[in-house]
């Protein structure tokens, strides 16, 4: 499935949050989402997921759903949201519940999803029983539960350290490759975003416009810590990113 959002604007009260986004997603790619804090970013996911409605501005859906998907549209959060008395898979047959699926359907989606996140061997754990990273890899499965058109993730990877947000990436690669979904990965990472962006959208401070949309070239699959024309690319987002922030500053100085 693509997504579009056109002319996006919203306010709460009287502050203007994003103002005129447009933006195409196609279908398969995943598009990341930059900006200062607080610009919209979180609030733009929210609407693209229906979870929010702009006061201008349209968000439209393209496309049809994958076979055998229960909920085109799924999100990851940075906090993970698990049920913490629910065990592994318990925490992703809960997606599963409203569907009324047989049994033996719900065991194998579930043996799938583990599968692909790693997590076979922790099928009865409990969320307190896991690391930071494990966690998040089963709120990933749980997303994937559903068999996604869209996933809308919100800072996934921002809660972990270093070394597990790197094998995080791969998995989510990984992931991608073998059945490639439309992304919306909002990230304070530019390191993160050009790994897994196949668009970056830069915004500005707020109330959100769009800067720029940088196409990240080359396949996800061969993107690696250290290369140099991402991280050329990564300094030029921090250039824009940096312009903003002096702007604010400014800004208070004039107040
Ligand atoms: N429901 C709400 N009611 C009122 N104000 C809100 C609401 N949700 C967000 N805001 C405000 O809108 C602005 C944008 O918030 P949003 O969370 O979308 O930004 P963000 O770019 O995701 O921020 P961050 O990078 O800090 O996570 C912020 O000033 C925030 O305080």
């Amino acid at each position: 499935m693509e997504l579009a959002v056109r002319g996006l604007t919203h306010r709460y009260g009287d502050m203007v949050v994003l103002n005129d986004v447009s933006l195409h997603i196609p279908a398969g790619e995943i598009l990341c989402v930059v900006g200062p804090s607080g610009c919209g970013k979180s609030t733009l996911l929210r609407m693209l997921g229906g979870l929010e409605q702009p006061d201008w501005g349209e968000v439209l859906q393209g496309g049809t759903p994958p076979e055998g998907c229960l909920n085109p549209l799924t999100y990851v959060f940075q906090d993970f949201a698990l049920l913490p008395w629910r065990s592994v898979a318990g925490n992703v047959s809960l997606v599963l519940e409203d569907h009324r699926l047989p049994g033996d359907r719900v065991r194998a989606i579930i043996e799938d999803v583990l599968a692909r996140t790693r997590l076979s061997d922790f099928h009865d754990a409990l969320p307190r029983q896991l690391s930071g990273g494990m966690k998040q890899r089963v709120a990933i499965a749980r997303a994937l539960a559903v068999n996604p058109a869209v996933m809308l993730l919100d800072e996934p990877l921002s809660a972990l350290d270093a070394q597990t947000r790197e094998l995080l990436m791969e998995d989510l690669v990984g992931l991608w490759e073998r059945q490639p979904f439309t992304g919306v990965y909002v990230t304070h990472n530019l390191a993160e975003a050009v790994r897994l962006g196949h668009r970056i959208v830069v915004l500005s401070r707020r109330p959100g416009r769009v800067r720029e949309v940088i196409e990240v070239p080359g396949a996800l699959s061969e993107r690696h810590a250290g290369d140099a024309g991402l991280e050329a690319i990564q300094a030029h987002l921090w250039a824009l990113m940096r312009d903003e922030a002096v702007a604010a500053d400014l800004e208070l100085l004039d107040a």
